[in-house]
């Protein structure tokens, strides 16, 4: 089974908008863990254009109603950042090569550049107890470097699969996040997954059991417009089951 962790980078948007706390954050973070979520994740940005550094404290602070369940944080490690991350202190840290200026997230990390930058990042942030991730695309021969610079786990960026799902590549593409993740497992990294998955979409991507964790946040905000919040939380736990 894997597992389930809903980003509310998109409840921090439409929170933002009107410049009060509505929709609430943590309250919605209840709901979803209430639903049977594992965990939340979160991507406070620099311009904290949706999540925030106060929703980081704040879900944690729920976090310890919910033994066993995990805050995820992903986001560029620049100072502020980690000044945060060390501490909250999550469960988990998902370090993403974003730049401040990025509408999202459309790449993963070139390890062999940045290794030297890596390494006493994801060293200082193991010390608190953190399990590091780093956002990779799904190149096998990548995860190698994952694995030296320090990580626990990667976490395949799959807008290539979203992208691919309704065309005759489907298969092809799905073949090579398969074996992305099996090259990562091969060396002692667990596999994340999170970019564009959907409810249509997340089920073939799972099935064959090599993702521990798919981290969804965009596409489920979406889809809960017209199913409704619980409701979608928990067709994605069935897809997942
Ligand atoms: C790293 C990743 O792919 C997503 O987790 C990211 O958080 C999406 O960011 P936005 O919600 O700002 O598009
Ligand atoms: N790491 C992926 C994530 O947290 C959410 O990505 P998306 O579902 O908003 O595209």
């Amino acid at each position: 089974m894997t597992h389930l962790s809903v980003n509310l980078n998109k409840i921090g948007l439409l929170r933002n908008s009107r410049g009060r706390d509505y929709p609430n954050v943590v309250a919605m973070a209840k709901r979803t863990l209430d639903q049977g979520a594992f965990g939340i994740t979160i991507h406070p940005r620099p311009d904290q254009r949706h999540a925030t550094y106060k929703d980081a404290y704040d879900i944690k602070t729920l976090l310890q109603q919910y033994p066993g369940r995990e805050l995820n944080i992903e986001g560029f490690p620049d100072a502020k950042f980690l000044e945060v991350v060390l501490e909250v202190v999550p469960d988990q840290c998902t370090l993403v090569p974003d730049d401040p200026n990025q509408l999202t997230s459309d790449h993963g990390w070139n390890v062999a550049r940045d290794q030297d930058a890596l390494r006493p990042v994801i060293a200082k942030l193991r010390d608190k107890g953190i399990r590091v991730v780093l956002f990779m695309d799904p190149v096998p021969e990548n995860m190698t470097l994952a694995k030296s610079v320090g990580a626990d786990r990667v976490e395949l960026y799959t807008e290539a699969y979203a992208n691919a799902y309704h065309t005759d590549q489907q298969a092809s593409v799905n073949e090579e996040y398969q074996e992305a993740a099996l090259a990562a497992k091969s060396i002692g990294l667990e596999v994340n997954a999170g970019h564009d998955l959907d409810l249509e979409n997340v089920g073939l991507l799972c099935a064959p059991g090599h993702i521990t964790e798919v981290s969804i946040g965009h596409a489920l905000t979406v889809e809960a417009l017209e199913l409704g919040w619980d409701n979608v939380v928990k067709a994605y736990l069935d897809q997942l089951s």
